[in-house]
């Protein structure tokens, strides 16, 4: 075949009115309206491959992640997809050190998101020609080829790519066996989609129980509110869920580090499983303190962690108990498995943060290939799950019983149905006329 060219980058303002049912709703972000930078890299087969990817925000400054993707496109335009994967690693320290635009981060802020969505469209490009879905182009890598993924960086005092291969070596034998699990049991979800703040007692407790009855065993509900009503919604929740399901706390970055222990000291009556941004996601030496006081309440945390060389401190702070990646906080996927080496070095179980339009998509890969290749355990490891927007996609996720099941199409299946593309364009499309 002749080599895939990039011959343009269309970039697209996607937003869908969350904030009119308060699906998504926290302490810190009461409003929000799921949205998407979204990319869609042209080739030189325009009916055969296109690779798509988008960030995720909540509403107003998606125009600011657009026009950074646009600032990043030439570095695409005119390349083959071969000259990136023969080295992704070289193709993803390209893209974070582009001599100029590199003073926007580096590697932080809205250029690391623009990152994220121009890299996972390369990789979206790259399982798609290879015809896998991501997680099998990755499991198929020998760890060699995995680790020549990963710009190691600012992380060689946490982990060496000598040290990432050994770890990888020491999978790899029993590799297939996790790839029939998942195939034939999925990999275990919890629901996010009863606790949103903005939601009603009413609306809360149907969930619960819609939850319960779909088989999953863990959920997660907002609090960072007031306190007294906080407590009383954890009361609701534990009423109709009961003592058996696990039950998580987030607060949103709403507390200072002394009152996350003392409001922690209160709502630990309800027995939280983990408590979720307590406070400042830059807050690495709070979160230590925090994660001390509240045990064995676990910190988790990582959807706002803005690069790997935050994550590293966090883990050797013994700040983070959980790790939440992002797929597009961080400059997407090669970025992402430097932080689940990382993970699988320290013991942190990761647990992908989910809670937007497009990251459940997103992350069940990036969960899979972490049990199939790298952790190589599900111990107290679970991916977020909310049930917004996926009739949006054209290969959403499939839950069964509690259970993200593997996507078996080609491509990182986070491909939006180009109706939706022009509908909810904002502010052209239809839905926001
Ligand atoms: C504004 C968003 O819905 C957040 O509340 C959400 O991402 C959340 O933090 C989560 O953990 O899912
Ligand atoms: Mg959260």
């Amino acid at each position: 075949m002749k080599s895939i060219i990039i011959t343009a980058v269309e970039v697209k303002d996607v937003r869908f009115p969350t904030s009119q049912s308060l699906d998504g709703s926290d302490a810190m972000n009461p409003d929000p309206d799921y949205s998407a930078a979204y990319v869609i890299l042209k080739t030189n087969f325009p009916n055969k491959f296109e690779g798509h990817g988008l960030t995720f925000t909540i509403g107003r400054g998606n125009e600011l992640c657009v026009a950074a993707i646009k600032s990043l496109a030439y570095l695409l335009i005119g390349k083959s997809l071969e000259s990136f994967t023969q080295d992704m690693g070289a193709f993803w320290k390209m893209i974070t050190g582009d001599s100029q635009l590199r003073w926007l981060g580096p590697e932080k802020g809205v250029i690391h998101l623009a990152t994220g969505a121009i890299v996972n469209a390369v990789w979206d490009l790259y399982a798609k020609v290879e015809e896998k879905p991501l997680w099998k182009l990755l499991a198929d890598m020998s760890p060699e080829e995995f680790v020549k993924c990963i710009d190691f960086t600012y992380i060689t005092d946490a982990i060496t790519p000598n040290e990432a291969v050994t770890l990888l070596e020491n999978k790899e034998a029993t590799k297939q066996q996790r790839i029939e699990d998942l195939l034939k049991n999925g990999y275990p979800a919890y629901t996010t989609s009863a606790g949103w703040l903005g939601y009603s007692d009413t609306k809360m407790r149907r969930l619960c129980g819609e939850a319960k009855a779909a088989g999953f065993k863990h959920m997660k509900i907002k609090v960072g509110s007031d306190l007294q009503d906080d407590m009383r919604r954890a009361a609701i929740i534990r009423e109709e869920i009961g003592d058996d399901l696990q039950l998580m706390m987030d607060a949103n970055q709403k507390w200072d580090v002394d009152e996350a222990i003392e409001n922690m000291a209160e709502l630990a009556k309800f027995n939280p499983y983990w408590i979720e941004e307590p406070t400042s996601p830059d807050d690495i030496l709070g979160h230590a303190k925090i994660a001390k006081a509240v045990a064995p309440i676990k910190v988790a945390t990582g959807e706002h962690c803005q690069n790997r060389v935050v994550f590293k401190q966090l883990m050797q702070a013994g700040a983070i108990e959980i790790c939440q990646i992002d797929s597009c906080r961080v400059g997407g996927v090669n970025e992402i498995l430097a932080i689940l080496l990382m993970a699988a070095k320290f013991n942190i179980p990761v647990c992908p943060h989910a809670g937007g339009v497009g990251l459940c998509e997103y992350v069940q890969h990036l969960s899979m290939i972490d049990y199939i290749a790298v952790s190589a355990s599900l111990d107290e490891r679970i991916i977020e799950y909310v049930d917004h927007l996926h009739e949006h996609f054209l290969d959403p996720v499939l839950i069964k019983n509690g259970a993200y099941m593997p996507p078996l199409l080609p491509g990182y299946s986070i491909e939006i149905k180009s109706q939706s593309l022009i509908d909810y364009e904002f502010p052209v499309g239809k839905i926001w006329k």
